[in-house]
Parts: structure tokens; C-alpha cells; sequence
């Protein structure tokens, strides 16, 4: 039987890296964390969610020589014109401070009714099989859902305390991990590019 073949996760977020493992699983592919080879984040310089996971997966397959997912995210919350976005790891000044980025959406929003406090997680899995790929395999997710006023729960990560997730009546932060897999952004957009990608399947 051939060795599953690696695959580097091009991602810095713990939380995201549980996900993809936890999705991906282990019996295809040996999952490494960029971290595994010291790899420095790449400046998310894109326009979209799609330009961003490409830099990311394409500065981790040419440091490693290996095929590369990347996973560009965000929550868009409709009231804020869509907002935070591309820019949800920043919004509150720090990079992935989950506190700072939740106080400010929160401020955000006050005063904002429940009917109006709609959001949808939004996800970009791009997979490229080498750096200079020509066709990468991009696939997207989103989860919709709404803004509560204040956080519940205390798993996951980011802004799941307060994503109100209507299917399940909780928040994503109360969520047992492979339930919220199953419904999110993520998931979902894991699922579109198993279709894509014998190998995963
Ligand atoms: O770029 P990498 O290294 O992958 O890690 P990152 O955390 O910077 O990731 P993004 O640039 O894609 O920003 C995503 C933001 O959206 C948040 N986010 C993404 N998916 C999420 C999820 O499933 N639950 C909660 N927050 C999420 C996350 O906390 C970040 O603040
Ligand atoms: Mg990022």
C-alpha cells in the first residue's frame, strides 16, 4: 500500500489546523502545519478571499516542495455591509485576538436588532499540487447564521461565541467539534472539494 502522500497545511490558526485534520483525516494524506517547517505567514495582500488562500498555499508549496492547502475565512455580518470580512482576524486591532475582534463587532452592533443581525461564515479552501500548479482546486463554504449580543459557549475558535448558528439553536462556540465541522463553512467547503479531488475522497 503507498505511503499517503503530505500535504502542508498552509495555515497558522490552531483552530483552523484541528479542523482541516479532523476533516481531511489521517488514513490519505500526512497532514504537516506550516509551523513543521518554520514557516513565516505570508502578507495577505488580496482583494478576495480566493487571491488570499492561493498567496497562502502557493508560499507554503514553494517553501516545502510539497502540495499545499490554504484556507482564506471570515465572517460577514450584513449590517456592516458585509464587514469584517477579508479583514475579520484584524478587526479589533490585534492579528487573531478573538476578544479584541468579538468587543469590536460587538460595539459594532449595539443597538442592532436580533432580525437584523444577520452573518454567514464564509470559507476559500484553495489546494495547489505543487507551487507553479496551473489549475488549482478551489472550493467555498458559507454558514449562515446570526450575531448574538453577548458570547456562549467555549469551544472552537474566533468568533464562534457569537455566531448564533439557527440550525442547531446554539452557538458555534457550544457546538461539539465534529457537529460544527459538519455544518460549517469549512465543512462545507471541504466537502465541494472532495468532489474535485479524487484523492481525498
Ligand atoms: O491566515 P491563516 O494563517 O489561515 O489564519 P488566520 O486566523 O489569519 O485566518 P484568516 O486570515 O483566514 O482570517 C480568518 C478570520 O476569521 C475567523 N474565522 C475563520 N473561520 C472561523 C471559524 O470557523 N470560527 C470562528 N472564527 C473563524 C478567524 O478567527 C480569523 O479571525
Ligand atoms: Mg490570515
Amino acid at each position: 500500500m503507498t505511503p499517503p502522500a503530505e500535504l502542508v497545511l498552509a495555515s497558522g490558526n490552531a483552530g483552523k489546523l484541528a479542523e482541516l485534520r479532523a476533516l481531511l483525516g489521517a488514513d490519505r494524506w500526512r497532514l504537516r502545519a506550516q509551523s513543521d517547517f518554520g514557516l513565516a505567514e505570508v502578507e495577505e495582500t488580496g482583494l478576495t478571499f480566493v487571491e488570499n488562500a492561493l498567496l497562502k498555499a502557493r508560499h507554503a508549496a514553494r517553501a516545502t516542495g510539497l502540495p499545499a492547502l490554504a484556507d482564506d475565512s471570515g465572517l460577514c455580518v450584513d449590517a456592516l455591509g458585509g464587514a469584517p470580512g477579508l479583514h475579520s482576524a484584524r478587526y479589533g486591532g490585534g492579528h487573531g485576538d478573538a476578544g479584541r475582534n468579538i468587543a469590536r463587532l460587538l460595539h459594532e452592533l449595539d443597538g442592532v436588532p436580533d432580525a437584523a443581525r444577520t452573518a454567514r461564515f464564509y470559507c476559500v479552501l484553495v489546494l495547489l499540487r505543487a507551487a507553479d500548479d496551473p489549475q488549482p482546486i478551489i472550493a467555498e463554504g458559507s454558514w449562515p447564521g446570526r450575531i448574538l449580543a453577548a458570547p456562549r459557549g467555549t469551544r472552537g475558535f474566533g468568533y464562534d461565541p457569537v455566531f448564533f448558528d439557527p440550525e442547531h439553536g446554539c452557538s458555534a462556540a457550544e457546538l461539539e467539534p465534529a457537529i460544527k465541522n459538519a455544518a460549517s463553512h469549512r465543512g462545507r467547503a471541504l466537502a465541494v472539494l472532495r468532489q474535485r479531488l479524487p484523492e481525498l475522497r
